[in-house]
């Protein structure tokens, strides 16, 4: 089959092919074995065990664990499909795939423009490999060349969105894409036209209303819907003889679920719920329940709401599904937890964040409504307090900066929100620096390779396990909530009891090292003795 067979339109998709996988570069040590189909490594964990005297004294105490990784190099053919589809991010997100995928370039005022994947860690970061032998200069490998990953290009797409517009209509609704280019891949994209999906009025903006006349008979959850959204799984798998599916919320936020005892809190009474059409119960969390039980299917929340209520993480971990979420991490907020991470580990206290935006695309439409708000408000809010508590000189206990967040729907600015921050900060010997940011984020331009990242990110995570040095023990995948998606998300999902990282140069180098792991190699000190010991 060519690279990539071109789309078929088949309703509700676009295939797509597998692409083999030709390592960049191989490891060699006793500890890594390649063959066909699998990488095996063998990894000693450097860790260091803090325990306290009684004289309150740390003790520091160096520890290595060994596990053993194991990474299936087959990708196979990989689905991705979007809840909200027609929206700005989805219609975007497709857009860019096909004008890569056909390597596209067009006009623009400033001259001619290339497809990229510019804004994609996978697609165009580098990671420090190593050091050259003979001249010891770093050698930087493009991330997506760490393990065998699923090309964006040869995803085949599909998905589900209330609003019946095809994909150029939608394109067009947008706003986002210059008409040269939206004129080279219009053909494809009319012929993609989203299912129906399921609408339940109370989780979104009335505001939405208007453009809901594509949806599944019933406005609040059934088991109908579970089975319908199944089958939707299997038709596109079938249509395009996939292997893997990963289903990315880009749908609008919802407002917070009420976690109600006996109606959510386990995974036996959120299926109860569902089949007695408990009113408690989102589209989102429906859509998650069904992919988890579909088996297989990866499930990740790009909107700030708790589509991930008690219920659902319990039936995740049950059936050993891959969930991840919340909320896309683009462009304000991506700028905050690299700007306080480093400014706390500079030693100046930030006293007081500000933060405002205003945007004129349907997200700030249904944003507009005070519940939807209020999710976002959550999640944009949460972002500096890993950071903050790290810091004891700076801040007591439970001290924290002034932190707000505003959102104003102003409809002239379309998809280019105008971010304004305002970081205060106390310096050296009584100073103040004030830090004034103002950020103009093509939102959807800044969405559309997160969302990339999180589905070619989690389906390669169905493709790991691990295993420790005990006897007999088994290979398995890793915990069912997928935390090291945290660089792309604003609030991050860890599995229950573990800390949540906010802070952006940890969340990429936890993503990085682990992919080193699986191939034998330790993290990257960045000491370089050998250019300080000689
Ligand atoms: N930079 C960004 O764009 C960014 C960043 C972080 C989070 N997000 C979140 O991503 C989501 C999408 O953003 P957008 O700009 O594409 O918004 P959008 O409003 O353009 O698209 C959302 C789409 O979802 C559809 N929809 C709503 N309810 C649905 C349902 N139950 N089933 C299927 N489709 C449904 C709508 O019809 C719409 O087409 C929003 O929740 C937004 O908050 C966006
Ligand atoms: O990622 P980020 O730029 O901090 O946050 C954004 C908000 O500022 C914006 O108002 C909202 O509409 C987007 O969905 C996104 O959540």
């Amino acid at each position: 089959m060519a690279p990539h067979a071109s789309s078929d339109g088949v309703n509700g998709s676009v295939n797509g092919s597998a692409r083999q996988d030709s390592p960049l570069f191989t490891v060699q040590s006793p500890n890594v074995q390649y063959t066909a189909d699998e990488i095996k490594s063998q990894y000693a964990y450097q860790t260091t065990e803090v325990t306290r005297t009684a004289d309150n004294k740390l003790v520091a105490t160096p520890r290595a664990t060994n596990y053993h990784f194991k990474v299936d190099r087959k990708v196979g053919k990989v689905g991705m499909m979007l809840v909200g589809w027609g929206g700005n991010n989805g219609s975007t997100v497709t857009a860019g795939i096909l004008a890569n995928r056909r390597g596209l370039s067009w006009e623009t005022r400033e001259g001619q423009q290339s497809a990229n994947y510019y804004g994609s860690i996978v697609m165009s970061s580098t990671v420090k490999l190593g050091s050259d032998a003979k001249t010891g200069e770093e050698i930087n490998i493009p991330f997506r060349d760490l393990l065998p990953m699923v090309h964006p290009d040869d995803l085949a797409i599909g998905g589900w969105d209330i609003s019946s517009l095809n994909l150029a209509a939608s394109m067009d609704r947008a706003q986002v894409l210059e008409p040269s280019l939206k004129s080279m891949v219009r053909k494809e994209m009319a012929e993609m036209t989203p299912l129906p999906s399921i609408y339940y009025p109370d989780f979104i903006a009335a505001n939405q209303e208007d453009r809901a006349d594509n949806v599944l008979e019933g406005t609040k959850a059934c088991w109908a819907h579970v089975e319908k959204i199944q089958q939707d799984i299997r038709d596109f798998k079938a249509q395009n003889g996939l292997d893997k599916v990963v289903i990315m919320w880009t749908a609008n936020t919802e407002r917070y679920a009420d976690i109600i005892p006996g109606v959510n809190d386990t995974a036996e009474n959120l299926i109860n719920s569902i089949k007695t059409g408990h009113a408690e119960v989102a589209p989102s969390t429906v859509f998650a329940v069904a992919a988890i039980l579909e088996g297989n299917v990866p499930f990740i929340n790009g909107s700030p709401q708790n589509t991930f209520v008690p219920g659902a993480l319990q039936l995740a971990e049950q059936h050993g599904a891959f969930i991840g979420g919340d909320d896309f991490k683009s462009g304000q907020t991506k700028m905050k937890s690299a700007l306080v991470d480093f400014l706390i580990n500079a030693g100046i206290k930030l006293t007081s964040i500000a933060s405002y935006n205003h945007l004129g695309n349907n997200d700030g439409k249904n944003l507009s409504s005070q519940k939807q708000f209020r999710s976002k408000e959550i999640s944009k809010s949460n972002v500096v307090d890993d950071m903050v508590a790290a810091n004891h000189i700076l801040y007591e206990k439970d001290e924290h900066p002034d932190h707000t967040v505003v959102i104003k729907y102003m409809p002239a600015v379309g998809d280019n929100k105008r971010a304004l921050d305002e970081y205060y900060a106390e310096i050296f010997m009584g100073g103040h620096q004030t830090i004034s940011l103002f950020n103009i984020c093509e939102d959807s331009l800044l969405a559309s390779p997160l969302i990339l990242d999180l589905v070619i990110l989690a389906e390669m995570m169905t493709r790991v396990s691990w295993k420790t040095d005990a006897e007999g023990a088994e290979y398995k995948g890793f915990h069912s909530v997928l935390s090291i998606l945290s660089y792309m998300l604003k609030a991050p999902l860890t599995p229950a009891g573990t800390p949540v990282v906010n802070a952006l140069g940890k969340q990429r180098s936890a993503l990085i090292n682990i992919f080193r792991a699986c191939v034998g190699l330790q993290p990257e000190s960045e000491m370089t003795l050998e250019h300080k010991l000689f």
